[in-house]
């Protein structure tokens, strides 16, 4: 089976290769459809460039690294539970869909939160030293 000739494929993948190009799918996907990935991304390279100028040290890109992949971890995860929950009741208003996207979308919010604790650990003694 070729790379472009596996949109029905309900098999395990066999290659190394099928794996990743689904997997870059899933990115392909979230992209398209979640605006707050998008949104994730730009910040992101805010803060890239953001370190860059202030010099940080190893330690902080460390953070700052292991935050920003949280944050999109946590998204491309939010993006997964909207699928299935989609899958499962189409449309239909459900209180437990609800729920169940809600707490998901926590889960963002908080690696959002642990993402901006950390940025102002790290940047507001540079910020403070600016004035
Ligand atoms: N089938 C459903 N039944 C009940 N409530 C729903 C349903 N689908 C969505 N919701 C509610 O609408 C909200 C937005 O759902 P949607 O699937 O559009 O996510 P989204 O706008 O991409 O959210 P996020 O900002 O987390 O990415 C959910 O958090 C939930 O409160």
């Amino acid at each position: 089976m070729g790379l472009n000739d596996n949109s029905h494929q309900t098999k395990k993948n066999r290659r190394f290769t099928q794996s990743l190009f689904h997997a870059l799918e899933g990115l392909r996907w979230t992209f398209q459809d979640e605006t707050n990935f998008k949104r994730h991304l730009v910040i992101a390279a805010i803060v890239i460039l953001v370190g860059f100028l202030f010099q940080v040290s190893k330690l902080d890109w460390l953070w700052l690294i292991v935050v920003i992949f949280l944050v999109l971890i946590a998204e491309l995860w939010n993006t997964a539970v909207e699928y299935i929950v989609d899958l499962l009741v189409q449309k239909h208003y459900d209180p437990l869909a609800k729920k169940i996207k809600d707490v998901s979308a926590a889960i963002v919010l908080v690696a959002a939160l642990l993402a901006v604790v950390v940025g102002l650990i790290i940047f507001a003694p540079h910020l403070i030293k600016l004035f």
